[in-house]
């Protein structure tokens, strides 16, 4: 998703970009409210305060607890991180922000107050100024943001969310954003009242290179395409694509075994990124685009493009609209020759397609797919949907960016944070061996991997892709109890929604069981908007089940053959904020085979049992061969 990529556009670029900058040097007054430090054992470390070493190996430990040294290392991490934060929460009650609630009556109470006149008094003027239909003022934080672009802007936002409550306000100079962390208003926002909000800067920011793809449209664009698309990922489209997932991490697995051969440590965060380009382009428009063993020029092409509109959402000005610099610049040169590759690669594949859609007998109806070719692509040509090849460009470039940049983020922070939790590992492996043995993974699968879908859950619980949502108002609204005006530019950040202490036990503990093995699959509605990893609303993600596979297979497969650990040496995993959760440095991993339990087969012996006169035969499991064969000797 592309959501933080809309932190700049051309009017805005170089205030949004403050938000980017890690420490808020600024003014607040926290108004009364205590700060509040937490410690945040499972987000990886600010400003290059982590360690560099190895962290034990998850699954080398059969589930028991790291070693002490381990438990040292992890002390200290804390420690410094708690550190980091208490000096952030420091600035904010110590008026490094601003919080102003001018109304003319409480300058008017606080002027009083300050020159000694009795409370009762002061109370009496309140009730004037609120009999008098002065509305209730959104608590307010501003600053200039001061400080290095080393620190993912939604962490601030938490220490905020922290001191200021569910919604406030901040401004940057002439600009400011609402910050949702509320599930009610964010309820109200996405689902009951979503007719009154846009995507805002997100569509300004995106319109290179997604125009008028299902994310950024709005209005009648939006329902027209939402109508057209979401049939397109019908359940045995899914089911079809579990197959798709298992062959794509197959690739992986080899790559990984080659690397576990020659002892070489690997970047699992870009290889994540490419099994999930391979998985999305076959899956959309039934591209191999096979990144995981060549670098070809589309697939340098998309990234050329994603990396581009990362840049554009922390660009301090807005560099592509300079007049003669944009046609100039190297850079942008480059990015134009990108896009219109995998614009023309795009084109190609809708032509190749609508001809092998004129060519087929295959009669279109609910479930319709071609075995042949089974991509979303195939489907909406079929569906005989009267769309532009630009619209229908637009949609697959959404899709590609949509369904790739995200798998990737889980994938990447779920391992992470297996890397750190060897019990979780460990469980998860023995689920994994005991639902899949040997053999790739099936639809029927995905029921019986409960636990495997609880760690995703968790994953995306602690590590929300996107982790802020965007929207602006188009009408006057009620947010909570504070009025807001048309155009407010909103951000409703899942991050703190995820993390909020009085909603969640030891909230930043990765605890998969937090969501009973035997209860519902976590979701917006049954959690009531407090856990919202795909959205919520009428523009939920249309993916989330598509996405939850991948990521199952991907893992099941994965942790099966293989135990990760951190790299020795491997840089410090720190966050930093694109469309989706990036790590600053990679995710170092060392990667080894399992050696698994030896499977002892089961043997079948025959037991003669004596029932009355006749002598019947009977089969009897038996659990060890040579025990059995022995016993019966
Ligand atoms: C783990 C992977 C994924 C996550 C965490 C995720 C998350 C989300 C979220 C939070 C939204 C809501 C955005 C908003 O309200 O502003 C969304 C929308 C969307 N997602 Fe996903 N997504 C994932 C995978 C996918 C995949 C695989 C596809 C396509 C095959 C996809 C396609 C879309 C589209 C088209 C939308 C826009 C829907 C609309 O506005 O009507 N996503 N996604």
């Amino acid at each position: 998703m592309f959501n933080l990529a809309s932190l700049s556009q051309p009017v805005m670029a170089s205030n949004l970009a403050l938000l980017q900058l890690p420490s808020f040097r600024t003014k607040f007054h926290a108004n009364g409210i205590k700060p509040t430090t937490s410690s945040s054992v499972y987000a990886p470390k600010l400003n290059g305060t982590s360690r560099c070493s190895a962290i034990t190996c998850c699954s080398s430990l059969d589930g028991r607890e790291p070693d002490s040294e381990d438990n040292g290392i992890k002390n200290v991490e804390r420690l410094l991180e708690e550190k980091k934060r208490a000096e952030l929460s420091a600035q904010i009650a110590s008026g490094a922000f601003t919080v102003e609630q001018s109304s003319p009556m409480s300058l008017l109470r606080n002027g009083l107050s300050k020159l000694g006149v009795p409370r009762e008094f002061l109370n009496f003027i309140s009730q004037l100024g609120d009999a008098g239909g002065e509305h209730p003022k959104i608590p307010q934080a501003r600053g200039e943001l001061e400080a290095a672009r080393s620190q993912a802007f939604f962490l601030p936002l938490y220490e905020l969310y922290l001191t200021y409550g569910g919604i406030f306000r901040l401004i940057f100079g002439p600009k400011s954003f609402l910050i949702v962390s509320d599930p009610s208003i964010a309820k109200h926002i996405l689902r009951d009242n979503s007719k009154a909000y846009s995507k805002g800067i997100l569509a300004e920011i995106l319109d290179f290179v997604m125009g008028k793809g299902l994310i950024p449209a709005d209005g009648e664009i939006w329902r027209v395409r939402r109508r057209a698309i979401v049939p397109a990922l019908h359940q045995k489209y899914v089911a079809a694509m579990i197959s798709l997932f298992g062959q794509a991490t197959d690739r992986l697995c080899n790559k990984l075994d080659a690397a576990a051969s020659d002892g070489e440590d690997v970047e699992m965060e870009s290889l994540f990124s490419r099994l999930t380009l391979d998985i999305i382009g076959k899956a959309v428009f039934n591209y191999d685009f096979d990144s995981l063993s060549n670098d070809t020029g589309i697939v340098d092409a998309v990234y050329t493009v994603l990396r581009e509109a990362e840049d554009r959402s922390v660009a301090p000005i807005p560099f592509w609209e300079i007049p003669i610099w944009k046609d100039i610049s190297p850079r942008q040169k480059k990015v134009r020759a990108a896009l219109k590759l995998v614009n023309d690669t795009l084109d190609d594949l809708i032509s190749i397609c609508k001809r092998m859609v004129e060519q087929e007998e295959l009669q279109f109806c609910e479930e319709y797919m071609n075995e042949q070719d089974p991509s979303i692509l195939h489907f909406l040509l079929a569906s005989g949907d009267d769309v532009s090849s630009k619209q229908l460009r637009d949609d697959l470039m959404t899709m590609l960016i949509a369904g790739h940049e995200t798998s990737a983020a889980v994938l990447t922070w779920t391992f992470y944070l297996l890397s750190k939790e060897p019990s979780v590992m460990s469980k998860l492996q023995n689920e994994v061996d005991s639902v899949l043995g040997d053999r790739f993974p099936t639809i029927d699968d995905m029921k019986k991997l409960k636990y495997t879908s609880r760690v995703i859950n968790e994953s995306l619980r602690l590590y929300p892709q996107p982790p802020v949502l965007i929207r602006r108002s188009l009408e006057d609204d009620v947010l909570g109890k504070y009025p807001i005006k048309r155009g407010e530019d909103i951000f409703i950040s899942i991050w703190n929604l995820h993390r909020c202490p009085n909603r969640w036990v030891d909230a930043e503990k990765f605890d998969p069981e937090r969501w009973p093995l035997d209860g519902p699959n976590p979701t917006e509605t049954n959690q009531n908007f407090s856990y919202l990893p795909f959205g919520g609303g009428p523009r939920k993600c249309v993916g989330d089940m598509f996405a939850s596979f991948e990521n199952m297979v991907a893992v099941a497969m994965l942790v099966r053959q293989f135990n990760f650990q951190m790299a020795l040496g491997a840089p410090p995993v720190e966050m930093t904020t694109g469309a989706t959760i990036h790590t600053t440095e990679g995710l170092k991993m060392t990667v080894t085979r399992r050696t698994k339990p030896p499977i002892i087969p089961t043997l079948e012996t025959t037991v003669l049992e004596v029932d009355g006169s006749s002598a019947v035969e009977k089969k009897s499991p038996t659990m060890m061969s040579s025990l059995s064969v022995s016993e019966v000797e």
